[in-house]
């Protein structure tokens, strides 16, 4: 009996220490799981509530520049609800006691905008409010973006979006990107002149979008195509582009540098702190003095970014101005917005031309080897993975490349006789079926024998000259080498 007891005690007791010991298991477990649960990335909070309400104070020694402006994009989305289209936030002020966001217009007031200001005054974040806040409310078919850094990793994200036309991360991308944007505004002249509009304004067809560029280091620019070649891209660029529904941003430490011919064309300085007073009058076209006079702080007077006043500029336009500080948008905020944009559809990347001059030179070797097998074997080549899952401008800015151009187009066009004349059915098609029909390529070759551009076969084969057709001939003939344009960069 006693035994029993003995036994029945020993037993609960070990059923207690058993229990105790899950609990304590399970309690640590839970500690786990909460820790696990921390360490997860959360999603981006949404943009908060859109009537906060603004302080009307000004930032010491800054004008009327808002010492506090919201640091969400919500706020300035508002402002802009009521503005025309293609309006842009360019930054916050206090007048009578309250808050005004500036905003400017793309069409039919600013044309091209200059921001400058030392290391850390803002400018990637000035271009940042306003390109997001473009893309927010305007469609990919309404405006479209080319972004050239060099810089960082600030601009990572747009590659992808269906806003974006073409986006430069590398330094070694930026020539490459310069050439797009020439061949770029030729194709709108020649597509304007066709339908016989005067400028992209007056153009309704519908398939050109506004460009807008955004240069995020103009030194960089310098750097990769040499200064000569800079100037006279930016005069030609900035002095035509307006009228083909093309817009600069371009963003700069100090232009004083720079050739005084282009900055003529720029109609908005957003000028940020300056160290020297010398680099005034450059970067807003007016000296301290004069700035004085309109009751505007120059830059070399604005409270220096490494005191915490990041974000704050002079903005002068035809003589007047006013004093501003941007919203300071986090990378959270950017990455939430981002997500709010449409991706680029995958079958578009094929459109978008997005490859550095490396991957140009590997599809120019692609492009060889095709020629070489055709021409060698006499044989149906098969159409290289490469250059079928990418689309190619025929601009490119080294003289190598331009070399190994020549030497590729020549070895892979396919007109071009061996012993024989190749029949067409040796060619080999650049794109999958699903992306351009074989039969529309196969058409597209033939046809380009006997015409001297694009438009002109476009127009004979489709009886159009822009939209999915004309960007079919494009690709083909991008290519295949075929009707080329030519770039005026590093030439
Ligand atoms: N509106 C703003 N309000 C407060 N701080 C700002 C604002 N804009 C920028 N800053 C501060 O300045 C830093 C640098 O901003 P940004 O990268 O836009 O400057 P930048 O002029 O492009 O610099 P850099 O020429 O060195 O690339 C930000 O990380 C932030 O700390």
């Amino acid at each position: 009996m006693i035994q029993t007891i003995v036994l029945m005690i020993a037993l609960l007791f070990g059923a207690a220490a058993y229990v105790f010991r899950l609990k304590m298991q399970i309690n640590q477990l839970q500690a786990q799981l909460i820790t696990a649960r921390a360490s997860i990335p959360t999603a981006p909070p949404p943009p908060i509530n859109k009537n906060i309400q603004l302080e009307p104070i000004a930032l010491e020694g800054a004008g009327q520049a808002l010492k506090a402006p919201p640091t969400t994009i919500q706020a300035t989305l508002d402002n802009l609800k009521q503005e025309p289209p293609y309006s842009i936030p360019l930054g916050w002020y206090k007048a009578h006691n309250k808050v005004f966001l500036q905003t400017g217009r793309l069409v039919g007031d600013i044309n091209h905008i200059l921001i400058s200001g030392q290391s850390d005054a803002g400018k990637d974040n000035a271009a940042l409010n306003i390109l997001l806040s473009l893309a927010l409310t305007h469609t990919p078919q309404q405006v479209n973006f080319a972004i050239i850094d060099g810089k960082g990793l600030d601009w990572m994200g747009w590659q992808e979006k269906a806003h974006a036309w073409h986006v430069a991360t590398d330094p070694e991308q930026i020539g490459d990107a310069m050439a797009r944007l020439t061949a770029e505004r030729q194709r709108r002249r020649a597509i304007l002149a066709e339908a016989k509009a005067t400028k992209w304004d007056h153009y309704q067809g519908g398939d050109l979008p506004m460009l807008v560029v955004f240069i995020s280091e103009l030194l960089l620019l310098e750097n990769a195509v040499g200064s000569k070649n800079l100037t006279s891209w930016l005069n030609a660029e900035l002095t035509a582009a307006r009228a083909f529904g093309i817009r600069y941003i371009i963003a700069t430490q100090n232009a004083s540098n720079f050739s005084t011919q282009w900055r003529s064309q720029i109609s908005l300085c957003m000028a940020g702190f300056q160290p020297l007073d010398s680099s005034d009058a450059p970067n807003t076209t007016m000296t301290a003095k004069e700035l004085a006079e309109r009751k505007l702080v120059a830059p070399s007077k604005l409270p220096s970014p490494s005191n915490g006043a990041g974000g704050v500029f002079v903005l002068v336009q035809s003589g007047d101005g006013i004093n501003v500080r941007t919203s300071l948008i986090s990378d959270q905020h950017r990455d939430y917005c981002l997500n709010q944009l449409p991706n680029l559809p995958k079958n578009d990347l094929h459109i978008k031309p997005k490859m550095s001059i490396d991957n140009d030179h590997e599809v120019l070797a692609n492009l060889l080897n095709i020629g070489l097998e055709a021409v060698n074997a006499g044989a149906t080549p098969t159409p290289s993975a490469t250059l079928s899952a990418t689309g190619r401008y025929t601009a490119s800015q080294s003289q190598e490349s331009a070399a190994l151009q020549k030497t590729a187009t020549r070895s892979a066009d396919p007109f071009l006789p061996s012993n024989h004349d190749r029949p067409s059915a040796t060619i080999a098609l650049p794109f999958e079926d699903e992306i351009i029909p074989f039969t529309e390529q196969r058409r597209i070759i033939e046809a380009a024998r006997s015409v001297s551009s694009r438009r002109q076969l476009c127009t004979e084969l489709y009886n159009t000259t822009g939209g999915v057709k004309f960007t079919w001939v494009k690709n083909v003939c991008d290519a295949l080498g075929l009707l080329q344009t030519t770039a005026t960069v590093g030439k």
